[in-house]
């Protein structure tokens, strides 16, 4: 498959969602990182000229995508507390059967989390590789983002999760040394074998804790998230939407550790069709 064919995948897949979710009449609309977000905000653009909507970043390259658009950004720390997001948008290095997905591929997670977390409705685009039954089948490792001086601390502890070889993320062309991040902070990739969820641990397939040498996607992220060091890992899982907004029990407002999930998914397939995966109600 060439670049070609997958540059019209993503194109299709961003074309598609923003056709089905963006409302015009929106207030804030958060905007992901990558490649595949450059499509949709391509495809908002030729929506919509309603110059009130402000489009929430979540780094450098997203602010840029934006503001190169003619769009209006505004800084995520200038949302006022109780302002919701209407919708964000963002891509996804892999998706799981149940929407649970791998993210920081292009270095960014921490504030596409924040900015998922804030949205009232959160939906991803990406290419037909993406699309898997369970995480870390094509794409191989977790993207952790962690304090620089943290590094040997969380490389040893990531072994001791079961981890065979996580490396520090360097930049090979431009400049030699550790990749930073939009925080100044380094990111460290670490390979685990597939992710289990929990239909997996139901079937006997692994204990799911990391004992057995499997883990369950939420376990793992709880686990990783748990080491001194380490700012986000680029797991996106737990509930979404609909079902965070009941355990917060305000309406439209979601807790911290939940509604990182997306609630539909829009794959661009090979054939030029566009496949959705959206949560079970
Ligand atoms: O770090 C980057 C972000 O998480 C991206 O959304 C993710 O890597 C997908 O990027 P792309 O659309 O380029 O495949």
């Amino acid at each position: 498959m060439t670049d070609v064919n997958i540059e019209s995948a993503k194109r299709a897949a961003g074309k598609q969602a923003v056709a089905d979710h963006f409302d015009p009449s929106a207030s804030h609309v958060g905007i992901g990182s990558g490649t595949t977000i450059v499509y949709v905000v391509e495809a908002i653009k030729e929506s919509s000229t309603n110059p009130q909507i402000r489009f929430v970043p979540t780094g450098y390259q997203s602010r840029q995508v934006i503001v190169q658009a003619g769009l209006t950004p505004i800084a995520f720390d200038s949302l006022p507390e109780d302002t919701m997001l209407d919708i964000a948008f963002d891509g996804a290095d892999e998706v799981d059967v149940e929407l649970n997905c791998i993210k920081g591929g292009g270095a960014c997670l921490f504030q596409e989390k924040l900015v998922a977390e804030r949205a009232k409705k959160f939906i991803c685009v990406a290419d037909y590789r993406k699309k898997q039954d369970r995480l870390l089948t094509n794409w191989p490792t977790i993207p952790i983002e962690v304090a620089p001086i943290s590094v040997p601390t969380v490389l040893h502890s990531l072994r001791v999760l079961g981890s065979s070889n996580p490396k520090l993320r360097t930049t090979l062309l431009e400049k030699s040394g550790p990749l930073k991040t939009d925080q100044d902070f380094f990111i460290i990739d670490a390979p685990f074998p597939k992710l289990l969820i929990a239909e997996d641990i139901a079937a006997g397939k692994g204990k799911g804790d990391g004992s057995d040498g499997t883990w369950e996607v939420n376990k793992l992220s709880e686990a990783i998230k748990a080491l001194t060091g380490v700012l986000e890992v680029g797991i996106f899982s737990g509930l979404n939407g609909p079902d965070a907004d009941a355990i917060s029990g305000k309406e439209g407002v979601k807790t911290v550790t939940s509604g990182q999930k997306p609630v539909a998914v829009y794959f661009g397939m090979s054939d030029g069709s566009v496949e959705v995966r959206t949560a079970k109600q």
